[in-house]
């Protein structure tokens, strides 16, 4: 994809932006890292970062509270664990930089530049911009330097993250395999971003829907006891949580994280009746297929999990390309059943030990922040179980 200024520092050369074999040598080690049988491995570790969020929220019981605060310490610190073997509090100064980038990337979206005349003169944002990703980059430069000197550079010994796998493809003899140092950076930034926003966002929007439809919330909550009575999840009880699934399919229909999705034409194409000529870079509305009354039916903007009980298939009228939050084809979401898990896990243990409803304060306030955020937040009102 090509990518200029703003959105160029945020998200570099990197999975979500690279093409052919660039592309390709570091998708095979994401889906790697992101198979199943690591993500396994993975789910104790969510758990206990969910337990140390809900030990937090004694404090609030009974009282108003903003989860989404929470929720963004619980993903950054997920992330952090697993892909970069690192704490919350190790990645904190980063998170807080690529949230800033971004900030300043959803600004700037719309704003023109001649060319040549942002070297002759500087906005603050620009400015701003170029001190965040020196920044960014000199602090994962420091993670990476930590990582290869308490593994003693050796070449086996990186580990099996997200960190310790790129770390091999960098340190690689054969150039064809091999990854640049600047690379790397750009992918760990790029993970830094795309790991922990949209969960964030998908646990926001699933608890605000939850709060405001209660008997859907006993539904999930008995079957999250049927299968896991009071103990934490387990891998297995994940893969069986039917009701929480068709939960979490029908919020990310409503309220999809990324609300588009972007393609070029390789070449000349007929679409209906249009020509899209080569090169054209296309924008397609996940938000408004998600919201189309021909494939959804009148009740659209409905909440209706029950929609989701046979499958994807059956929802579209067999018309998967209706419903697709995490993308479509090979370069589809790569933390698709990680974020999947994680929000699992952590509405489960919510569930096991609180009622929840919305506060009179919330305020709805959809907004697009790169990804669909409530701009407001999501304030509820805890109570104990
Ligand atoms: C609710 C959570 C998430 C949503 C809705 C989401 C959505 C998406 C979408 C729509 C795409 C573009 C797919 C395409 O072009 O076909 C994408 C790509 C990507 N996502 Fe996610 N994502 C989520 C969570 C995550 C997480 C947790 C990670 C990392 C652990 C992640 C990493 C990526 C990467 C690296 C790509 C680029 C893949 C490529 O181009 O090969 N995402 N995601």
């Amino acid at each position: 994809m090509d990518m200029e200024g703003y959105a160029k520092k945020l998200l570099g050369e990197s999975l979500v932006t690279n093409e052919g074999e660039k592309w390709g040598k570091v998708r095979k080690l994401a889906n790697h890292t992101f198979h199943a049988e690591s993500l396994k491995r993975m789910v104790p570790e969510m758990s206990e970062s969910v337990q140390k969020m809900l030990e937090r929220w004694r404090e609030h019981e009974g009282k108003e509270f903003n989860m989404l605060k929470d929720f963004r310490l619980l993903t950054t610190e997920v992330i952090s664990r697993t892909a970069f073997g690192s704490s919350y509090m190790e990645g904190k100064h980063i998170f807080e930089m690529v949230a800033k980038l971004t900030a300043i990337t959803v600004k700037n979206v719309y704003t023109v530049r001649f060319p040549g005349i942002s070297i002759l003169i500087r906005t603050d944002d620009e400015i701003e911009a170029e001190k965040l990703e020196r920044g960014i980059k000199n602090s994962i430069l420091e993670l990476i330097r930590k990582r290869e000197k308490s593994k003693d550079g050796m070449f086996e010994n990186f580990g099996t993250d997200y960190l310790g796998q790129l770390l091999k493809l960098l340190h690689e003899p054969d150039t064809n395999k091999s990854i640049t140092l600047d690379q790397m950076i750009d992918e760990i930034k790029a993970l830094y971003g795309a790991g922990h926003l949209t969960t964030t966002s998908l646990l926001g929007w699933s608890v605000f829907l939850l709060a405001l439809h209660p008997e859907w919330q006993e539904k999930a909550r008995k079957e999250v006891v049927a299968f896991c009575g009071l103990e934490k999840t387990t891998s297995d009880a994940i893969a069986r949580l039917k009701t929480m699934n068709m939960i979490l399919n029908e919020c990310m229909r409503l309220y999809p994280p990324a609300i588009t999705l972007t393609r070029k034409a390789k070449r000349e194409v007929r679409l209906g009746s249009m020509t899209l000529p080569a090169n054209m870079t296309i924008f397609m509305s996940i938000l408004a297929l998600h919201h189309d009354p021909r494939i959804w039916g009148e009740d659209v903007h409905v909440f209706k999990p029950e929609r989701f009980a046979e499958g994807v298939a059956k929802a579209t009228n067999n018309n998967a390309a209706a419903f697709f939050p995490f993308g479509l084809g090979p370069r589809t979401c790569v933390g698709q059943n990680f974020t999947t898990n994680e929000a699992k896990i952590a509405l489960s243990m919510i569930l096991q030990r609180y009622k929840f409803t919305l506060s009179p304060n919330y305020v709805h306030y959809p907004s697009d922040n790169f990804l669909l955020t409530p701009k407001d937040g999501v304030k509820v009102v805890l109570e104990s179980i």
